[in-house]
């Protein structure tokens, strides 16, 4: 029998589940174990590589997470919040690592996930890429160096089909200017401009989302002062660049204290 750690992929047949299917069976390091759609989806019962248009992978698309979870060392989950909610609580009676990508988490979703990361590895990131991990970091730094002369501005571009706004993205981004510049952003972040809205307020921290297309993900952070700006990007051009940060938390978290970890504790950033 295999040692390798199991790993189920929750929302098998979304733009993110389909990439990581992909890349957990490629994986040597580990094994696909689980593949799980919400009930009623057209996969269900279909093995998961052929769903997909490829080859045979033995494992079928499943509507019971309770069953599946039993074979599972870690499960990777990019769908929807009340999915997501649902899915910590049952990792957390496998004992299994919890990696979340789903964004549009409310306070009390995640309330009820930091419950379950009491008895579970929790990885949970709005962006699980190297680069945006990295570009949290500058923004911070930036942020510290620079006084609220500088207005910070976040930008960030996204296909048509995404429901949430701002981005998973454009708040950790939000999170570590505030966090620079020692003040929480709840207190600073303006998002939603439309109307008469007054001038800027000194020290806000704004956001803007454009919708549109197959953009797989952009984000600027702008630091505008008088005579001079500076401008922190990120371009995502391949959905895998989540997926192998995804993976790597899976691997990272076997064996680790349960509590809620980011993609900067797994990355060592
Ligand atoms: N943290 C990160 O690095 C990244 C996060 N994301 C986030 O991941 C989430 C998913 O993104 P996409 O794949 O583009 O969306 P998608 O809409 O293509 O996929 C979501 C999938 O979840 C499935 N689903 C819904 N309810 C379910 C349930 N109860 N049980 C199992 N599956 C269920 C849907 O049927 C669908 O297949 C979004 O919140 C997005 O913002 C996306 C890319 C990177
Ligand atoms: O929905 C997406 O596609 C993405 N979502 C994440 C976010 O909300 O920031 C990460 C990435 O930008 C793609």
């Amino acid at each position: 029998m295999s040692k390798l750690p199991g790993v189920v992929v929750n929302g098998v047949s979304g733009r993110m589940g389909q990439m990581l299917v992909k890349l957990v069976s490629e994986n040597k390091a580990m094994q696909l174990v689980g593949a799980l759609e919400r009930s009623g989806h057209e996969w269900i019962g279909q093995d998961v590589g052929v769903a997909m248009g490829g080859a045979e992978l033995g494992v079928l698309v499943s509507d019971n997470p309770l069953e599946v979870m039993a074979k599972a060392q870690a499960v990777i989950d990019f769908t929807v919040p009340a999915a997501t909610v649902a899915m910590a609580e049952l990792a957390a009676q496998a004992r299994a690592v919890h990696v979340i990508g789903t964004t549009g988490l409310s306070d009390d979703d995640l309330a009820k996930i930091k419950a379950a990361s009491r008895h579970s590895v929790v990885v949970r990131a709005g962006n699980m890429s190297l680069g945006v991990n990295l570009l949290v970091q500058l923004t911070k730094q930036v942020a510290a160096a620079l006084d609220a002369d500088f207005d910070i501005e976040i930008v960030e571009a996204h296909h048509r089909h995404k429901v949430d706004a701002p981005s998973g993205t454009a708040l950790m981004l939000g999170e570590a200017a505030a966090d620079g510049r020692g003040v929480s952003l709840a207190t600073v972040k303006d998002s939603g401009r439309d109307g008469i809205t007054g001038e800027r307020k000194r020290g806000d921290i704004g956001f803007s989302a454009i919708r549109g297309g197959d953009i797989v993900g952009e984000h600027d952070v702008i630091f505008a002062g008088e005579g001079e700006r500076i401008v922190l990007r990120h371009m995502a051009t391949d959905r895998a660049i989540f997926a192998r940060g995804a993976l790597k938390a899976a691997l990272w978290g076997q064996g680790r204290k349960p509590g809620e970890y980011n993609m900067l504790d797994v990355l060592g950033l």
